[in-house]
């Protein structure tokens, strides 16, 4: 502003100088004519060129006589017209040194504002570098807003959302695309509204275009899954209608190569990578399941005699398996899940459509499960990740399906639904989910409600006859992304937790003893051992479903009577053996461990109970647990061989199904578990509560007897008992023996408390 004034200052100076010299110049012009007549050819001023020029061009007017007329002119005139003329020439001469200070000035203002307009020039440099700079430094930031922005997401427990675009097909190259663009996590599809263009936006965590390519895609996806070595229960799902890409994200095109390797090949095979990478810390050994849902019912896809046995869902945290029953495959090396999956694709249920000519008939799940040991802590992570394709949501009119097509399309989208009242009810927050509803819904209950870290590849197809499908498809996706699991957790056993598991299976094993004829035990044991070991060394080198080995104390005919006799602790003590090294049972264990490679895959509520045990329970009264089973086995394993090794076999998940003093609490538990809860069963049996031993892990054919377990004597023989010799030392120093029965009354209120 103020240099605009200065401007306009310094303009009307110099305006004024240039009226003035022209001013002066009319005045010069008229100069020499007087000159000429008062002087005559002795000119007073010296005649400038210009002068000269005027009076060239005036001297073919002048006359000879009247130049000699006016040398007639009185002198007083001519010396009145000097003066006046000298007086005119001071005046030019002052006007002059004015226009001279007036040019300095001007010069002096010009200079000042060319300084000031190059300082103001700098400045600006100065402020658009600035800008650039943030400008540049703008993307970064959202990139940073959206990690950050994940972070949350992840404390939070959200469900993670990625959405992936379909390139156009061979073909269809000269269609219109519905995305209108893409940026960081948003993607705008245009839509067909009744004036002309309308456009909706959605936001998700991450929105991969079409040329994403499938390493891309992967690289963000390979934390949530490395996770998985961690110890945390990990679910990545593949949503959208039929022909969008799904089976291409997850498993890749027909022609498969080393580029176009979906995300269950790369996943397996960076789990391997990463844990040879770890292999100085940690032991891992990894498995694989592999289902699918078809039609409603459940299918193994690793078999290979073609036999489709009918496989039941179970809520993962009673057994460590969500399919117990389906092949569990130890895998060593990439080529190894290379052979397996492709196995199971060729299983799996796919048949032709309009849309897609190879659609995807079923829901497959994938189901890795690792177990790590930490080599120094002894400690061990367990982590298991689904890994599932869903089949296409798709309207049969535009699938133009008829017959078996029809039908798998109607229970595709009935599940679907499902699918979406289980998403709605979890976005509500509502206290009953329906995962019921569905084979599917059953399959993700512990990924959609669990403590899992859960990520839904939501995809769209780009034609613009499907933007119907695509925009409920991203609606779908937007309200998933909403879904709260709360912070995941990482399963963990301390190696304290995991004798204690051992103590708990040994106690079992006895149990199951108890009520067994010896003979019928040991053919029992072995017929089991042998089921194990064909199925080990089958050619196939597929595992046996693991009911088939695991499951002794099902297969028990011992009589809910005959269960109860055996808490007779005088009996217990009477025919009591000396008590053998605690030790060797829990080493045999670990020996048969190692050997069949299975690893223990033990209760996952138990292990994330953990904490609570701690919190709430005295150490003194657990250990009690081990008493327990200590005293069971010198009843009845006097031949230890007999035991031991069924007690390894017991730690397998199944052995949870052994049944022998239910409680009335036992049926309200599995109910409330079927949905949403899960039991707390370490605490429980950190609460040396017997009858609760086998809460929430009876199947619900084997109904209960309610009774027994406030039997008397299974009260009595519970206080009466004593510290294990594995804890004497312990109890030895300082602490007298805790009896184990006090506490009863205050653990029943605990635990019903935190049904
Ligand atoms: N990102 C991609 N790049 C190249 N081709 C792709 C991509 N995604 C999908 N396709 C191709 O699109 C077709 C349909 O893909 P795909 O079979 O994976 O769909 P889908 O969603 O699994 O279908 P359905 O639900 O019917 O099984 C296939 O030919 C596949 O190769």
């Amino acid at each position: 502003m103020l240099h605009q004034e200065y401007y306009c200052y310094c303009f009307q100076k110099t305006h004024m100088v240039c009226v003035s010299l022209h001013a002066c110049v009319c005045q010069r012009k008229a100069i020499p004519n007087d000159l000429n007549v008062s002087h005559g050819s002795k000119s007073v001023l010296k005649p400038s060129s210009f002068n000269v020029k005027i009076e060239n061009k005036k001297g073919p007017f002048l006359k000879k006589d009247d130049v000699t007329h006016k040398n007639y002119i009185p002198d007083e005139e001519s010396e009145r017209r000097l003066v006046k003329q000298q007086m005119i020439a001071d005046q030019q001469q002052k006007d002059i040194k004015v226009l001279k200070q007036t040019l300095s000035t001007t010069k002096a203002g010009m200079q000042f504002m060319q300084m000031k307009f190059h300082e103001e020039i700098h400045n600006i440099g100065h402020h658009i570098h600035g800008l650039a700079h943030a400008a540049s430094g703008y993307h970064k930031v959202l990139e940073e807003n959206r990690k950050l922005y994940n972070q949350v997401q992840d404390l939070k427990g959200n469900i993670r959302v990625y959405c992936r675009v379909r390139p156009f097909l061979p073909g269809q190259s000269n269609y219109f695309s519905t995305v209108d663009h893409i940026e960081e996590g948003n993607i705008t599809i245009s839509t067909p509204a009744k004036n002309g263009k309308g456009y909706k936006s959605f936001t998700f965590n991450k929105v991969f275009g079409p040329s994403a390519t499938q390493e891309e895609v992967f690289a963000d996806t390979q934390p949530l899954i490395r996770s998985v070595l961690d110890g945390y229960n990990v679910c990545i799902f593949a949503y959208g209608q039929t022909g969008s890409g799904k089976t291409y994200t997850m498993t890749g095109p027909r022609d498969l190569n080393e580029h176009t390797q979906g995300v269950n090949y790369r996943a397996l095979s960076d789990l391997f990578l990463l844990a040879w990478q770890r292999k100085d810390m940690f032991r891992y050994d990894v498995s694989v399941q592999m289902i699918e849902i078809y039609n409603e019912q459940v299918r193994d896809l690793l078999v290979t005699d073609g036999l489709n046995k009918r496989l039941e869902i179970r809520n993962s945290s009673q057994s460590g398996y969500s399919v117990p029953n389906a092949s569990l495959v130890h895998v060593s090396s990439t080529a190894d899940v290379i052979d397996l999956m492709n196995l199971g694709q060729r299983n799996r249920a796919v048949g032709a459509t309009a849309l897609n000519d190879r659609s995807s008939r079923s829901h497959s799940c994938l189901t890795v499960h690792v177990q790590g040991r930490d080599l120094t802590s002894g400690a061990i992570l367990r982590g298991c990740m689904h890994l599932v394709d869903l089949a296409g949501s798709e309207r049969v009119d535009k699938s133009e399906v008829t017959g078996d097509r029809l039908k798998e399309a109607q229970h595709i989208n009935k599940s679907l639904s499902a699918l979406g009242d289980v998403i709605s009810s979890l976005a509500q927050k509502n206290s009953h989910v329906p995962y019921r509803n569905s084979k599917l819904t059953q399959l993700l209950q512990d990924s959609l409600g669990g403590q899992a870290k859960t990520l839904m590849f939501v995809h769209i197809s780009p034609e613009p006859d499907a933007v119907g499908e695509t925009i409920s498809t991203l609606k779908f996706a937007e309200r998933v992304a909403t879904v709260e699991l709360g912070a995941a957790r990482v399963n963990k056993d301390s190696t304290d937790v995991k004798e204690l598991k051992e103590e708990i299976a040994n106690l079992k094993a006895a149990l199951a003893r108890k009520g067994e004829p010896v003979s019928t035990q040991k053919s029992s044991f072995q017929s089991n051992i042998q089921a194990r070991n064909v199925g080990m060394e089958s050619p196939s080198g597929l595992r046996k479903p693991m009911e088939d080995v695991g499951n002794i104390e099902v297969q028990s005919n011992s009589t809910p009577r005959q269960k109860r006799q055996s808490f007779d602790l005088d009996e217990l003590l009477g025919n009591s053996s000396p008590w053998p090294p605690v030790s060797s049972p829990c080493q045999k264990f670990r020996e048969y461990d190692k050997e069949t490679g299975t690893g223990e895959w033990v209760d996952k509520v138990m292990v994330n109970k953990q904490d609570t045990l701690h919190e709430v329970g005295n150490p003194a009264e657990f250990r009690g647990a081990g008493n327990i089973s200590d005293v069971f086995y010198q009843q009845f394993v006097s031949d230890s061989s007999k035991l031991y090794p069924e007690k390894s076999v017991n730690l397998f998940p199944s052995s949870n199904q052994f049944d022998i003093a239910p409680s009335d609490d036992l049926d309200e538990l599995d109910a409330g578990t079927s949905d949403s809860s899960e039991p707390d069963l370490l605490w429980q049996f950190s609460h040396c509560k017997l009858g609760n031993f086998t809460n929430g892990i009876v199947p619900k054919i084997q109904k209960p007897d309610s009774k027994q377990a406030k039997s008397p004597e299974l009260r009595s023989m519970i206080t009466r008992m004593g510290p294990s010799p594995s804890r004497k030392v312990a109890n030895r120093a300082g602490h007298p023996p805790q009896r184990i029965g006090r506490p009863t009354a205050e653990v029943k209120r605990k635990t019903g408390n935190r049904k």
